[in-house]
């Protein structure tokens, strides 16, 4: 299969360069694709003539799409780590926007119990309480199903984890997916990557409005970026590989910015900070520096897409990356949380930081000190350490329209949207907690 590639070429813990232009013209797609997909777009039924419609051949119509629809509901899909933020979100999103699924598979190594609700419905729900890093589970959970989508992982820069565990859960794990895939003969495979694949680098260098082809100089010694970044070459590298049946395997990853919205475990913790500060929140870093942050729920909806269009798509598709993204709006990490915070009665005291950066350098050293002093007695991971000071204070926002190009993708979720839901979100998380 020829693959046309626009992600990073080199080693994913060194130095990497973006480049490459796409060579098919993703809009012309996008046409062809609608002319064909026709049970689950509107225009197949409204292309009809109207005319010829006597109640017999509308008798046939009914039953030819009643027949195409419970032909059409005839996939399986598997959601490694659904049970996570992310993963919450688009098991949702599939079961209410995926017209064509039969089941949906949650494999994850701590299953919630708000999958209990879930399995009423139509489409049929499997949890599958497993562990990424044990192939034979994967490969188990994985028999039969057309599509997966490898979320599981380990989101770790707070040093809560080992470097070890990190690489176990999102290099082996992956590859075990990718295997699995293999053996079993699933043939499609969406991969969430991250932005941190690309940076912020540990010079600190500024990725501002960049897109998928953006030369940038992707060095990470942090064990999650790197760990990420070897995750996505292998699956990038997987796209075209025979699986068990002789068709070759799809593959392509998405690179999430910041994700916010409900259930953002970050949010929560800052949120409750600021309780005990009294309300406040002190800045730490200058309004300046931008962050790219997206809704959790268009993420969800990109996920679901994505799946849905490589299927249709993969030629295009196939081997690619793209950055998640909608139109919430560009600010430092602090200044975008206020969006939420400040409703829920936090203010950010300051329009500069109230400490100096050689200062907050210091302290974040500090951190990372007495992490490594008492890890023998406790886990000591405050939010501060000199990685996260270093995100924190690099401008990393991106601007592509990749995904629309490729795949029609468009935001469901207005900023305005995404900010009540969050803001609603967060105030009955409040007065849950009173
Ligand atoms: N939260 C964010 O801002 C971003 C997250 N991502 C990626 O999105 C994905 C989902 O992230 P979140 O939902 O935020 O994290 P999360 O921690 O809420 O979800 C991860 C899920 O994976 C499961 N998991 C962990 N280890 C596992 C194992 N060994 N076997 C099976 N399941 C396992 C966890 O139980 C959890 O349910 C991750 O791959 C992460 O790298 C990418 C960009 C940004
Ligand atoms: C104490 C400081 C002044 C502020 C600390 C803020 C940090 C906790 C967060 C700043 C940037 C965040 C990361 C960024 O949004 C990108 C991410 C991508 C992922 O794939 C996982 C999450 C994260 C690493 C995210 C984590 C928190 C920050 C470091």
């Amino acid at each position: 299969m020829p693959v046309e590639r626009s992600g990073h070429q080199g080693g994913p813990c060194g130095k990497s360069r973006r480049g490459g232009v796409e060579a098919v013209p993703g809009m012309a797609r996008r046409e062809e694709q609608a002319e064909g997909d026709n049970h689950l777009s509107l225009a197949g039924n409204e292309r009809r003539p109207a005319l010829v419609a006597s109640l017999g051949t509308l008798g046939l119509w009914l039953q030819q799409d009643m027949a195409d629809s419970a032909q059409a509901q005839k996939l399986v899909y598997l959601v490694t780590g659904g049970c996570g933020f992310l993963g919450e979100h688009v098991v949702r999103m599939l079961l209410q926007q995926e017209p064509r699924l039969r089941e949906l598979r949650i494999f994850d190594l701590h299953l919630g119990p708000w999958l209990e609700e879930l399995k009423t419905g139509p489409v049929q729900v499997t949890a599958i309480q497993g562990d990424v890093t044990q192939a034979h589970e994967v490969a188990a959970a994985m028999a039969g199903a057309h599509v997966v989508i490898h979320m599981a992982g380990l989101v770790d820069v707070f040093g809560r984890a080992s470097p070890e565990t990190i690489h176990a859960v999102n290099v082996q794990g992956t590859k075990n997916v990718i295997e699995a895939c293999v053996q079993t003969g699933t043939q499609f495979l969406v991969y969430t990557s991250s932005m941190e694949v690309v940076g912020p680098n540990i010079k600190g260098h500024p990725f501002y409005r960049g897109n998928e082809d953006t030369p940038y100089e992707a060095v990470h010694r942090h064990p999650y970026p790197c760990s990420k970044a070897l995750a996505e070459q292998l699956v990038l590298e997987a796209n075209g590989r025979k699986v068990r049946g002789g068709l070759p395997l799809v593959t392509c990853a998405l690179r999430p910015t910041g994700i916010y919205g409900e259930g953002h475990q970050i949010m929560r913790d800052i949120y409750h900070q600021g309780l005990r500060l009294g309300g406040r929140l002190f800045r730490a870093i200058p309004a300046s520096v931008e962050h790219g942050r997206v809704y959790v729920g268009n993420v969800a909806w990109m996920h679901v897409l994505v799946a849905r269009e490589l299927q249709q798509r993969a030629a295009l598709m196939g081997g690619q990356v793209y950055f998640c993204y909608d139109k919430s709006p560009y600010k430092s990490y602090e200044d975008f949380n206020m969006e939420f915070l400040g409703p829920c009665g936090l203010r950010l005291v300051g329009t500069r930081p109230l400490l100096p950066y050689w200062l907050l350098m210091l302290l974040a050293a500090l951190n990372a000190l007495l992490q490594w002093l008492l890890r023998p007695l406790l886990l000591y991971a405050p939010l501060l350490n000199p990685y996260t000071l270093a995100m924190a204070n690099t401008t990393f926002t991106v601007s592509t329209n990749k995904a629309q190009r490729h795949f029609g993708y468009e935001p469901l979720f207005s900023w305005e949207e995404s900010r009540t839901r969050t803001i609603r979100w967060m105030q009955t998380m409040d007065s849950s907690a009173q």
